[in-house]
């Protein structure tokens, strides 16, 4: 229909893109005129997921940024670390809006990016226009955006706990510990040591300890949010189950005088114009499972007068709110359609 919007997909067979694809497909604005890949071009996307069968989907195709630019207006990037530096200028160019799912587009400061991705950006000045894709903090320079830099799964759910936080300076910000959870999914469709069930299953661990990627994003917001540089502590976990991300945020507050109350009323106020935040009542903690297939946010808050620390906690599905589900809310955004438009809005529990 003339009036869809053409999208095509770069890195259609990993989660990302299978997100994206199950997503797109069902958007009412939403045309899929390109699946790209690299291993997988040359096969139907129905030979890698079997249960698409019945969709005719259509075949993966090698990439070639004059055909995408040509067939699409609008492109997402859904590739490892280190693709889109290359692939996002000339698609940017070209005329198309360009949602990258990877690290390329995050960091403000391009060297912050290098140091810990290994990576230079060929073209700063493309690199330069792109926005933090989180919309909680940024819809206004979302909506007028060409290129989105998305989230990394990690600092969408720690970020959406901290952001009222430090933007209200309601804790000592050199006291924030993340605590964070993900499931395996988190990994990508790689077939990873340590994601094979046999490996994962029955089991729970901490990585990256001191040294996760993720810190220098979490740590870019949480200063732009205070004001000035701030450092968290930032643990992730490898949990045993598909999908799901739970951070739970440690920090002293401020006022020893707050209580729970008043930190609820805080996030509900803060979020008010969020559909995706869902702030709990007191004395209720989130469970990944009740945004699996969503993109919803659950945020249960807790302070403890003994210790003089705020808990918060902050759910989210990994795939979803934490990277295709957050794209497709940017897509929304940048296209002036309503925010929660094909979005899943209630997880079909258990
Ligand atoms: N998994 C998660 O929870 C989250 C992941 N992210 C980020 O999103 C991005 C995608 O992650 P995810 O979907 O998990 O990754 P996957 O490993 O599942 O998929 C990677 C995709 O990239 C494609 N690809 C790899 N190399 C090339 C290439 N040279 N040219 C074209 N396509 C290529 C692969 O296709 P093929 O097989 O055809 O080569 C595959 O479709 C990553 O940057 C990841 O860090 C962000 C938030 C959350
Ligand atoms: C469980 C697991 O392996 N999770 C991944 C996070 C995926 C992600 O969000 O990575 P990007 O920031 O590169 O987009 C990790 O910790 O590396």
């Amino acid at each position: 229909m003339g009036s869809q919007a053409r999208v095509g997909i770069v890195g259609a067979s990993g989660y990302g893109g299978i997100q994206l694809v199950r997503l797109l497909t069902e958007h009412p604005n939403v045309d899929l005129v390109f699946l790209g890949g690299e291993g997988s071009a040359g096969k139907a996307m129905s030979e890698i997921y079997p249960h698409l069968h019945h969709r005719g989907m259509g075949d993966i195709e090698l990439v070639n940024l004059e055909e995408i630019a040509q067939r699409a207006e609008i492109v997402f990037l859904a590739l490892p670390n280190g693709l889109a530096v290359k692939m996002a200028p000339e698609l940017v160019e070209k005329g198309c809006k360009v949602l990258d799912l990877s690290a390329d587009y995050r960091f403000s400061d391009l060297s912050t990016y290098t140091q810990w991705y290994r990576t230079t950006h060929p073209r700063p000045e493309v690199a330069e226009q792109a926005v933090y894709g989180l919309p909680e903090l940024y819809r206004d320079r979302i909506s007028s955006a060409q290129l989105i830099g998305c989230p990394g799964c990690y600092p969408t759910a720690s970020l959406l706990a901290l952001a009222p936080l430090l933007k209200q300076g309601l804790i000592q910000p050199e006291s924030a510990i993340i605590d964070a959870k993900s499931g395996t999914s988190g990994g990508g469709r790689q077939g990873k040591l340590n994601l094979l069930h046999a490996e994962a299953e029955g089991t729970l661990g901490a990585y990256g300890v001191a040294r996760h990627r993720h810190t220098p994003e979490i740590e870019q917001i949480c200063s732009r949010l205070a004001g000035n540089e701030i450092m968290v502590q930032f643990t992730p976990h490898l949990v045993p189950m598909t999908r799901g991300i739970l951070s739970t945020v440690y920090a002293t507050l401020r006022d020893p005088g707050l209580v729970t109350e008043d930190l609820l009323t805080i996030f509900n106020v803060f979020y008010r114009h969020a559909p995706w935040v869902q702030i709990l009542p007191s004395g209720v903690y989130p469970q990944t499972k009740w945004a699996w297939g969503t993109n919803l946010c659950y945020i249960g808050i807790e302070v403890d007068q003994r210790t003089g620390r705020v808990v918060v906690m902050s759910a989210i599905d990994n795939l979803m709110k934490g990277q295709a589900g957050q794209a497709v809310q940017c897509l929304n955004l940048m296209m002036g359609w309503p925010e929660d438009l094909g979005l899943p809005k209630l997880s079909f529990y258990p």
